[in-house]
């Protein structure tokens, strides 16, 4: 059901001009979308770029009316997607191999398979602070996205791709999809309308990242096909997908599904794990708190899937952190058929980019929203806001297949780092906020490391 009728007379929608947008998306995206938030108090807004005027959404009923009511009319595709399939093919909303990746992945990361995997990733990820510790000495700081990455590709590797690529080759493949998601994305997210042959800044450490990705997957596609492997992992689970009609995945769709599965749940994590030590340096009050609870659970020794039930107060850091901090932070759509939302016509073709940083903003929805209180996710609070209120993880259709491993994995990492390491902001007062594709910190953050003996 529409939110209004189609036979009712429209509305006129705002619109921000064109000589007002232009330098707001060069001063920086994040800032203008929350100036426009600021004062249209999340009334529906049109963006003025000449020949590309998105719609703004923030208010939980349209969200729900776009992604949960009306999903069937909203795709996932158009010109803001077009930079990302360079590095993972399609959109989802566009991809016809898509039914077959998201059965793959869903089946990845059901409950009972994150509960299956969560020991030998606390084991990873132990493994990986160890060397961290042993790597960098007490009191000198290291790149928390660089560490984070790591990490992270060391946590997920053997249900990703099994055995099949040695640590050292993942570190390539992780420095790779780095650059990949920092290089030409930026740009081409500020000029979406930009054609590629027309080179933008960062273009070419994209394409050379892009061809390490493709040097280091497809070979691996391509043995994986021909040992015809029975694994349990990502790799094999694609190339055993069947559609209905026995369509299989070609050695190319089974790359793309493995580089968006890594891109989207790499980039995410490792952004809102670096952004969280900014946020502990400017709450002490939290940071004791959280530490608290991990030496009274943990101690000194390694975090371990038995500890994750006591582990309350971190997982409301981590839910409050993606509140204030959603790195998805911008959801965009393509209509594709005439609709009418809060009254106003929106045209089949039209772009309508949702954005969960501006919800998770609105006093409407968050008394005092820009304080850091992770009391608010204390889980008798829960059933208080409106379902549509909090979507760091999206909604609908394209719902993140991922929230769940989330859970677990920044849990794990977040104890193993505090446990062993004791982390603290080494470039304080230097860190804001930014985005791109994805929000990020605005400048590396910096992790003075306190190695704890063992
Ligand atoms: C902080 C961590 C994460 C955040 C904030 C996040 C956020 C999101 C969001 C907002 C979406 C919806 C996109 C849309 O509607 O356009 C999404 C989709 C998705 N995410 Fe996540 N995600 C995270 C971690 C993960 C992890 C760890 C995985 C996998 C292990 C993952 C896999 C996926 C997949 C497969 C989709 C579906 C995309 C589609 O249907 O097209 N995510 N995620």
């Amino acid at each position: 059901m529409s939110a209004t009728s189609l036979a009712a007379p429209p509305r006129r929608v705002t619109t921000v001009p064109v000589r007002q947008v232009i330098p707001g998306v060069l001063r920086g995206p994040l800032q203008m979308v929350e100036e426009i938030g600021r004062r249209s108090g999340g009334d529906l807004t049109r963006l003025n770029l000449g020949t590309f005027r998105p719609y703004l959404v923030s208010r939980p009923e349209h969200i729900q009316h776009i992604l949960r009511d009306n999903a069937a009319k909203y795709r996932r595709e158009g010109l803001l997607w077009k930079p990302l399939s360079r590095l993972v093919g399609a959109p989802s909303g566009a991809d016809p191999a898509w039914p077959l990746k998201k059965d793959a992945y869903f089946a990845l990361l059901t409950a009972p398979k994150v509960a299956s995997y969560t020991e030998d990733m606390a084991t990873a990820i132990a493994d990986a602070v160890d060397e961290l510790a042993e790597r960098v000495p007490s009191g000198q700081t290291a790149d928390a996205s660089i560490e984070f990455t790591r990490i992270v590709y060391r946590a997920i590797l053997r249900i990703f791709v099994g055995d099949r690529l040695p640590l050292s080759r993942a570190d390539e493949f992780g420095a790779a999809m780095m650059t990949a998601a920092e290089s030409s994305f930026r740009a081409r997210l500020l000029f979406p309308y930009m054609p590629f042959w027309f080179p933008l800044p960062g273009d070419r450490a994209f394409h050379r990242a892009v061809g390490d990705i493709d040097d280091i997957i497809l070979p691996l596609v391509q043995a994986a096909r021909r040992e015809e492997s029975a694994g349990e992992d990502l790799v094999s689970t694609l190339l055993r997908a069947r559609g209905e009609d026995g369509r299989v995945l070609s050695d190319q769709e089974v790359r793309d599904g493995i580089v968006a599965l890594f891109l989207a749940g790499t980039e995410t994590t490792v952004k809102a794990l670096s952004y969280l030590w900014v946020v502990l340096d400017s709450h002490p009050e939290v940071a004791n708190a959280l530490f608290a609870e991990i030496d009274q659970v943990v101690g000194q020794g390694r975090p371990r899937a038995e500890h994750l039930p006591e582990l309350r107060y971190t997982r409301m850091v981590t839910h409050e952190l993606l509140r204030v901090f959603p790195p998805g932070w911008i959801l965009p759509r393509i209509a594709a058929e005439d609709d009418v939302l809060d009254g106003i016509r929106i045209k089949a073709g039209s772009i309508v980019v949702i954005s969960p940083y501006l919800t998770h903003r609105s006093e409407a929805h968050w008394p005092d929203p820009l304080t850091f209180d992770p009391e608010r996710f204390a889980p008798e609070r829960a059933d208080r806001r409106h379902r549509f209120a909090y979507l760091p993880f999206g909604a609908g259709p394209h719902q993140c297949a991922g929230s769940l491993f989330f859970s677990v994995e920044s849990q794990l990492i977040i104890a193993s780092m505090v446990s062993r390491l004791r982390p603290e902001l080494g470039n304080a007062g230097a860190v804001g906020v930014a985005a791109d594709l994805t929000m990020r910190p605005s400048e590396p953050v910096a992790l003075k490391l306190n190695p704890t003996r063992r």
